[in-house]
């Protein structure tokens, strides 16, 4: 980032308070009637009812709307393990996100955990009190295994987003990418660059969506994962290939597709050049891309080019999926996110797309024209439609799916968050 843009980012976040969220309360507070219903004595009348009845704690408390957003900090963004402390800041603004764009409130809970089994041990703890759990900045392969064990001794959702949020972005944009290239997704070479927590889900969701495994080369730091390789862990030998393919270089030739969810600067511009016609890149690494947009259409001006970023076009970022997915999964209580919720969320964005963008978007971005196309193959985070489309699909799903406590929302669709408690 320039000098300039850093302070910026640093005075955002310190000034006029510090940090982005703050609690806001729902109930009057000036009289001493309203601290005696808030407080002692009143306050005792929902603790009776919830003690008597756990659901009651839907009734009584801000539960059903209510997120913990929780880390260890050991794989924040593409940063890599700084702990639990310096996550807070991304955990704050997955908070932010949550409220702004679907109307959820979100604590943040950084974890210093000295394993695994602790973490897990300390969610499962605290994870009754909230409506869901949002697992962020996790890395792999711990997350693989902490998220399996809470999901199996939760009854609320639990969803780690650099995995499914990242892989169902990914997917919509990729379906919509390739339909522009007019590439089919069974046939096409794909190369990912990175073997962890966002890479595995996402090339277990494309794979859903038609990828062909044989297709498919991922590369870690020790280069491409292969089947006489030694020491890989289960994950990555997911994707394993009888290939004689060792490196990037020997990949990244003739492929249709690069996803980065590794680390900044791993792709060339020569490397690029060796791709084949219309070549997709989604360059998702943050903060930093596998490589820049600019530099990357300068080698190929056919390249259809997304980042995780919001100041290039065509975001690929969790923040498309998370806040949405988890709207329609709270507001059915939903006990899990399963993959039909997923798969539908999928669509829903995908389809967005295609849809004409309203002028409040292009304000936002201040452009005069945004249409689906090469510039822009997957709706933008400011799209309020998106609360519509994603948490109606999301919530269809988890009805049809047999995973949701309550029935389809009477208030639904949502057209604002101010609408989130229905009438
Ligand atoms: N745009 C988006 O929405 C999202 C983007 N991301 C980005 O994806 C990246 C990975 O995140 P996540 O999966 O959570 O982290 P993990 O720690 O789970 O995985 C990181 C992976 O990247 C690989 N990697 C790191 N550096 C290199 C390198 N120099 N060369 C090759 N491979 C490398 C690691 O290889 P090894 O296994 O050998 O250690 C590992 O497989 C981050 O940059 C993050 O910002 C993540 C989630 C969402
Ligand atoms: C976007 C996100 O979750 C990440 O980069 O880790
Ligand atoms: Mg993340």
């Amino acid at each position: 980032m320039m000098d300039a843009n850093k302070q910026a980012a640093l005075d955002y976040h310190a000034k006029p308070i510090p940090g982005k969220l703050s609690v806001e309360l729902t109930k009057p507070t000036a009289t001493a009637r309203d601290l005696a219903l808030a407080y002692s004595p009143g306050v005792a009348e929902p603790v009776r009812e919830i003690a008597r009845e756990a659901e009651n704690a839907y009734r009584y408390t801000g539960k059903g709307n209510l997120v913990a957003v929780i880390s260890d900090g050991t794989a924040i963004l593409g940063l890599g393990n700084l702990g639990p402390l310096a996550s807070k800041p991304v955990m704050e603004g997955k908070g932010v996100l949550f409220k702004c764009f679907a109307g959820i409130n979100s604590v943040d809970i950084e974890v210093d955990a000295e394993s695994p089994q602790a973490f897990i041990d300390t969610v499962a703890r605290i994870a009754d009190t909230w409506g869901g759990i949002n697992l962020e900045d996790i890395k792999a392969p711990e997350c693989f295994e902490i998220e399996k064990a809470l999901i199996d001794r939760c009854s609320i959702p639990v969803f780690h987003d650099d995995q499914h949020g990242t892989a169902i972005v990914t997917a919509a944009g990729m379906l919509n990418a390739l339909d522009i290239a007019n590439k089919r997704i069974e046939d096409v070479k794909i190369v990912c660059m990175g073997a962890g927590a966002a890479a595995i889900a996402c090339m277990r969701l494309l794979v859903s969506c038609g990828a062909n495994k044989k297709n498919l080369v991922m590369l870690d730091r020790r280069g491409v994962i292969h089947a006489d390789r030694d020491g890989i862990n289960e994950y990555k030998a997911e994707f394993a290939r009888h290939t004689n393919m060792r490196t990037l270089d020997d990949a990244i030739d003739g492929a249709d597709v690069f996803i980065g969810l590794s680390g900044p600067g791993l792709l060339s511009a020569e490397q690029v050049k060796k791709m084949a016609a219309d070549p997709v890149i989604f360059a998702c690494t943050n903060p930093d891309p596998e490589i820049h947009p600019a530099v990357a259409r300068e080698a190929r001006p056919d390249v259809i080019m997304a980042t995780g970023r919001s100041d290039f076009p065509n975001q690929v970022n969790n923040v498309l999926g998370f806040p949405f997915i988890f709207r329609g999964a709270l507001d059915v209580r939903a006990t899990r996110i399963n993959e039909a919720m997923k798969l539908a969320a999928v669509h829903a964005l995908k389809d967005l797309a295609r849809e004409p963008v309203p002028q409040e978007v292009l304000d936002a971005y201040e452009r005069t024209e945004m249409s689906f196309g090469r510039e822009y193959i997957i709706p933008t985070p400011v799209d309020i439609r998106l609360l519509e489309r994603v948490s109606s699909a999301v919530a269809q799903a988890a009805v049809d799916s047999g995973v949701a406590r309550k029935p389809y929302p009477a208030h639904y669709p949502l057209k604002t968050v101010n609408d989130v408690y229905g009438a």
